[in-house]
């Protein structure tokens, strides 16, 4: 395909994600049935396109005066993707499967530029109606911490210590793939963000994932199982193991010792657990299946940490899933409170005296994170809330840099806020409290 025709397409898939609802993977994929011509190299740049449209969507609309597919895709062209007006047009000329050519209020949206006075949310790249809570949480600073979520996130990987060591992992690693040591944390590797309009070969499908030596996930995701310091011999519980991506990193920190429970309110989510832990080298693992308290009761009071990977709107990972920004509304926000709530009391009742409670959430938005720690510690004088800091320095994980950049993080409760413009990560709650002795 040449480009012009790439960009219709990009319009059309915009359209069944912006007005269809449809996931962008999705839409690719139908959109890709319908077109068979259409090759893996074409259906990247297309989605390429549409991923930096839907980042960049609410700066553009703003710029282009419209927020149709059209004006997205043609803004990002000009915006994010360097070609502007001229090459755009050059691009279409003579090209039957071109869009139709460029009005002059869209070469003039396309040639504009974002000023200070603009509102937070075009300069923040979030929907309207969280500015305020971006404001809250960031400050002076909400306008760039929301830009930088809306960049191209990279992909990490966490080096599985129970099968591999960061030296021969990163090696087996570069065999396959341009990536480099973690800055700030010594079992981590970071594979840069690809170019949009290339092919990427998937970080799954080389043979040190095949062989359990790495995992695919964000670092943000691994610090918040570090501060879980689930040293050897503990007994551990992780409230909300989904399909085990955090169970994997404890039980890796545990070197396979002591026991770890891993229990989901929703049971079909921890079907996928199973091969992850045999691919992983898992031993210490027991999956507790069903309703909370059959599979649980024998817990209470006996963990000398629980790990709550909370339910959350993901707002953290916006750079990775840009369409959910847009899908997120003020009613899914208030579920995920209720939600969080809830399984903050469940879980408390696990924490045996003198134990630990880790509250991670991957979202930035202050009335998912410090509120909610916040109101438990108000209703439950038992516990108080540790700095992260002191358990992540002891995981003896951090680089130099990694410790300076993560103590800069830390706010209300100790906890910490990661980001994408603070730590290069998603955007991660960790808050650990403590069950009195
Ligand atoms: C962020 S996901 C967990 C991801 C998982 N830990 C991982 O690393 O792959 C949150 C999980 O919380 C679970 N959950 C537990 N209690 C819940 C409740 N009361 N309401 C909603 N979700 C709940 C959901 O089923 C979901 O799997």
């Amino acid at each position: 395909m040449r480009d012009a025709g790439r960009i219709a397409a990009a319009i059309e898939v915009l359209d069944m994600v912006l007005n269809r609802h449809q996931p962008v993977k999705e839409a690719v994929r139908d959109w890709g049935k319908a077109n068979r011509y259409a090759g893996s190299g074409d259906r990247a740049w297309i989605s390429g396109l549409v991923l930096d449209s839907l980042r960049r969507k609410a700066s553009v609309s703003h710029l282009m005066g419209d927020d149709a597919p059209r004006a997205l895709a043609l803004g990002t062209l000009a915006h994010e993707w360097e070609t502007g007006p001229d090459a755009v047009a050059a691009i279409f000329e003579g090209d039957e499967h071109a869009p139709e050519p460029l009005t002059d209020a869209e070469r003039a949206g396309m040639t504009s530029a974002l000023t200070e006075d603009a509102p937070l949310h075009a300069r923040a790249e979030i929907p309207d109606w969280l500015a305020a809570s971006f404001e809250r949480g960031f400050g002076a600073d909400a306008a760039a911490e929301g830009a930088a979520m809306a960049s191209r996130a990279p992909v990490d990987l966490r080096i599985n210590t129970l099968k591999s060591d960061p030296e021969k992992a990163l090696a087996a690693v570069r065999a396959k793939l341009n990536a480099d040591p973690s800055a700030l944390v010594t079992t981590a590797i970071r594979i840069a963000a690809a170019d949009p309009r290339a092919k990427a070969p998937p970080a799954d499908a080389i043979p040190a994932y095949g062989k359990g030596w790495v995992e695919v996930q964000d670092l943000g995701s691994q610090i918040a199982a570090l501060a879980a310091a689930p040293s050897q011999g503990l007994q551990v519980l992780d409230f909300c193991a989904g399909a085990g991506g955090k169970t994997l990193a404890l039980s890796a920190l545990m070197n396979n010792t002591g026991q770890l429970y891993a229990w989901d309110y929703d049971w079909r989510r921890l079907r996928a657990i199973w091969p992850r832990l045999e691919r992983a080298g898992v031993r210490n693992v027991q999956v507790r299946t069903g309703k909370e308290a059959e599979a649980l009761g024998d817990l209470a009071g006996k963990m000398d940490v629980v790990f709550i990977d909370a339910p959350c709107t993901g707002s953290g990972t916006w750079r990775r899933r840009p369409d959910t920004k847009w899908r997120l509304k003020d009613k899914a926000l208030a579920t995920r409170i209720t939600q969080q709530d809830e399984v903050l009391a469940k879980a408390a009742k696990y924490v045996k005296p003198g134990g630990r409670m880790v509250y991670v959430t991957c979202s930035v938005l202050p009335e998912e994170n410090g509120d909610r720690v916040s109101a438990f510690l108000a209703a439950n004088a038992g516990f108080r809330a540790v700095p992260v800091m002191d358990a992540l320095n002891a995981s003896a994980q951090l680089t130099e840099d990694g410790a300076l950049l993560l103590a800069a993080c830390e706010g209300e409760h100790g906890a910490l806020q990661l980001t994408p413009a603070r730590t290069g990560t998603d955007g991660f709650y960790v808050c650990v409290m403590e069950r009195a002795a």
